[in-house]
């Protein structure tokens, strides 16, 4: 039985689970969640995610929702197949991974999500501009949190470490949004985060994710 991703192809949280399969070269099926018709809000989405949010996963009788704990349970299953996200069998270098995937989660993400919200999400959804005020203060936040990238991507080739893991993987949804915008400046100004940024984009499985929205 194959595992089921239920989710749309323009939410970031469910590019970031669809990654993770493709990278490890998982079979799964898309089940197709219609945000604009609120579908995410119906009784049987919500009986996977009672936060009415995609995704929501599926492996046989497990059932699952959050996006970065969906990304590990495939990491942590299919730990011998595809590319190693994950070091389960070395506890130090998977508590670099860890650090960085909390960072992601707390430092990063807040301010970049919001930023994604105004530059990107407002005028292609809702068809107005961003707020200029609070443009400038996520950007002030995430330049903040970028500078700390910068020191550590001088040091190491990706955040977690020598390899590429989840802890670089969980960025590129908004990596990908916030690039062409003016955002993407933060990005571009960083020698090292720049070149991460990139490497990371170009990655097959992550070019794959992306393709339908390409259309
Ligand atoms: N922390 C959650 C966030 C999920 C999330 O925000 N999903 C968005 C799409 S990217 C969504 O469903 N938005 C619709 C809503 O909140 O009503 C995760 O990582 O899975």
């Amino acid at each position: 039985m194959v595992v089921k991703v239920h989710g749309s192809p323009v939410s970031g949280a469910t590019q970031r689970a669809l990654a993770v399969l493709i990278e490890k070269g998982v079979e799964y099926e898309f089940v197709l969640v219609d945000l604009s018709k609120g579908e995410h809000k119906h009784p049987s989405f919500l009986s996977l995610n009672p936060f009415g949010q995609v995704p929501a996963f599926e492996d046989g009788d497990l059932q699952l929702f959050e996006s970065r704990a969906i990304t590990q349970y495939i990491a942590h299953t299919y730990a011998d197949k595809g590319t190693p996200l994950i070091t389960p069998h070395d506890p130090k270098k998977m508590a670099a991974q860890s650090v960085w995937m909390e960072v992601e989660a707390q430092q990063y993400d807040p301010s970049a999500s919001k930023l994604m919200f105004e530059l990107v999400i407002k005028p292609m959804f809702y068809g107005k501009p961003g707020d200029e005020a609070l443009i400038k203060e996520y950007e002030t936040k995430l330049s903040n949190v970028l500078d700390v990238y910068e020191a550590r991507l001088k040091e190491s080739k990706y955040l977690g470490g020598d390899q590429f893991s989840l802890a670089d993987l969980h960025h590129l949804p908004t990596l990908n949004y916030l690039k062409g915008t003016k955002g993407w400046g933060l990005f571009e100004s960083r020698q090292h985060v720049k070149a991460w940024a990139s490497d990371i984009m170009a990655r097959p499985a992550w070019l794959k994710v992306i393709e339908p929205l390409q259309k």
